[in-house]
């Protein structure tokens, strides 16, 4: 059994994702209301796979949620043979979620972290087990995106390493490993490009619309750097600057003060229905009324 903790944007991700991979899963929230939207959404997106990705058919919305136990108790993680970690991007969220794993999983279970920013030597020490704690960085949608960035922390295993990379395998996924660092490198370069394209918005030199349709119509870009921090969620953006710039201790990084004005009036993305753009219930983008 896996377990999965942090039922939000991402951690719903790998928990479908692992269950189409025929894996039974646990998936913690303390939030019961995020554990009710994931089976939601998880049903949603299985539909929504069968019409758009063939090699993902084999499966109903039954017959994947069937694998996957909803519950806000952590110790139900006791026989997990692997806990993927991805509650929110704050040290005062994963800080205890590590130190309770650490006595509740048997002394054999491998821990990933699933974190943007924070480094994985970091994490590893919160626990007993260093060598059994790696970073695998999932990219959002986690069903749809065949590649993960690995990142081995000071102490992990080559055992550790080999153990993430069959899971990877398991799910059709495969990674590409980089040394241990704040944000990696996906998000160390992408929060800085977000970073500037919010700065660009809030000073007026262009609408959120245009800065989105340069990056795609002009660099071919799938989506632009609103769009994707939208998708990310607005306020996973503004933590993960917070750590960059906290642990690099680089002005680069301070986040544009419009991501905590949108944070707080909870313009969050595509999870809150608004963002930078606008969505509909299904996630489809809409023409932009008000907001940023
Ligand atoms: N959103 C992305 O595209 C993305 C991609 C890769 C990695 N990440 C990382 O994954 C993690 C989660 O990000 P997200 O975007 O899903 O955030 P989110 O805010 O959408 O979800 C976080 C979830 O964690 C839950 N949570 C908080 N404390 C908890 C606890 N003690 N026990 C159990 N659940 C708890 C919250 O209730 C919430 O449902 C972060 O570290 C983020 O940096 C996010």
């Amino acid at each position: 059994m896996i377990g999965v903790v942090g039922a939000g944007t991402i951690g719903t991700g790998v928990a479908q994702s692992l269950a189409q991979a025929e894996h039974k899963v646990v998936l913690v929230d303390t939030s019961a209301d995020a554990l009710d939207r994931a089976r939601v959404e998880i049903g949603r997106a299985v539909r929504f796979q069968r019409l758009v990705a063939p090699k993902l058919r084999t499966y109903t919305p039954a017959e994947v949620l069937d694998r996957i136990t909803f519950t806000q108790e952590l110790d139900e993680l006791a026989t997990a043979s692997v806990v993927i970690e991805n509650v929110s991007e704050t040290w005062s969220a994963k800080e205890p979620v590590y130190r309770a794993l650490d006595r509740i999983c048997e002394p054999g279970c491998v821990f990933v972290v699933n974190t943007s920013c924070f480094p994985i030597t970091d994490v590893a020490a919160l626990t007993g087990r260093p060598g059994q704690v790696i970073g695998l960085h999932f990219m959002n949608p986690v069903p749809l995106k065949p590649v993960v960035e690995l990142i081995p922390g000071w102490h992990t295993t080559t055992a550790t390493i080999e153990a993430a990379r069959s899971l990877l395998a398991s799910m059709g996924k495969t990674a590409i490993t980089v040394n241990d660092s704040p944000g990696f490198v996906s998000n160390r370069v992408l929060m800085l490009t977000i970073n500037e394209a919010a700065f660009c918005r809030a000073e007026g030199i262009a609408s959120a619309e245009a800065i989105d349709e340069l990056f795609k119509r002009c660099f071919g870009h799938e989506m632009g750097p609103l769009e994707t921090a939208d998708l990310i969620g607005v306020d996973t953006i503004l933590h993960s600057l917070e750590v960059l710039h906290e642990r690099f201790g680089d002005s680069k990084y301070r986040p544009c003060p419009l991501l905590r004005t949108m944070v707080a009036a909870g313009l969050l993305g595509r999870k809150s229905g608004a963002g930078f753009h606008h969505y509909g219930i299904t996630g489809d983008r809409r023409p932009a009324t008000q907001g940023a």
